[in-house]
């Protein structure tokens, strides 16, 4: 499984342990940025960039960070295709991979401390999706991804 990462300025330390985390798992792991937290930077692009990458299929899944984890799924979201949900407890992390298949993970570095955003994404991680009645749902959707012209 290989898992996309971004996130902006207020969350790069965040980012960095989680990534290295996932690599302490043998997770592998792509940086989509920012590299520096000198400069402020805008959490759209950086949403954008992470679900580019997995409809390109460069990654499987994305993990997202900022302030709140409110903005980047927000824009990540916007890309048809991408189901991106935010999380502070590992429940909702878990339950939103099997019924709703999502795709990306987003939390806030000023919400969550760094042991429990390790949970809320280990329990993602080792979700799987169960398919039947809810893709019937995630399907539902996609269709309102075509009622308005987005696929
Ligand atoms: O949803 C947005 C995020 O929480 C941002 O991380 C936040 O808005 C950044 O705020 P500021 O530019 O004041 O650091």
């Amino acid at each position: 499984m290989k898992i996309g990462f971004g996130c902006d300025h207020v969350s790069m330390t965040l980012k960095n342990i989680l990534i290295s985390h996932l690599e302490s798992r043998e997770i592998e792991c792509i940086d989509y940025g920012p590299y520096t937290s000198t400069s402020k930077v805008n959490y759209p692009e950086y949403g954008l960039k992470v679900a580019e990458a997995i409809i390109a299929g460069e990654c499987d899944r994305g993990v997202l960070v900022c302030g709140t984890g409110v903005g980047i799924s927000l824009a990540a979201n916007k890309v048809p295709g991408i189901r991106a949900v935010v999380c502070s407890e590992p429940y909702t992390a878990k339950l939103s991979k099997e019924h709703n298949n999502s795709n990306i993970l987003s939390m806030g570095e000023r919400v969550v401390g760094a042991e429990l955003a390790k949970m809320i994404l280990d329990s993602w991680i080792e979700a799987e999706f169960e398919g039947g009645r809810h893709q019937d749902r995630v399907n539902m959707i996609a269709d309102i991804e075509r009622k308005y012209g987005a696929i």
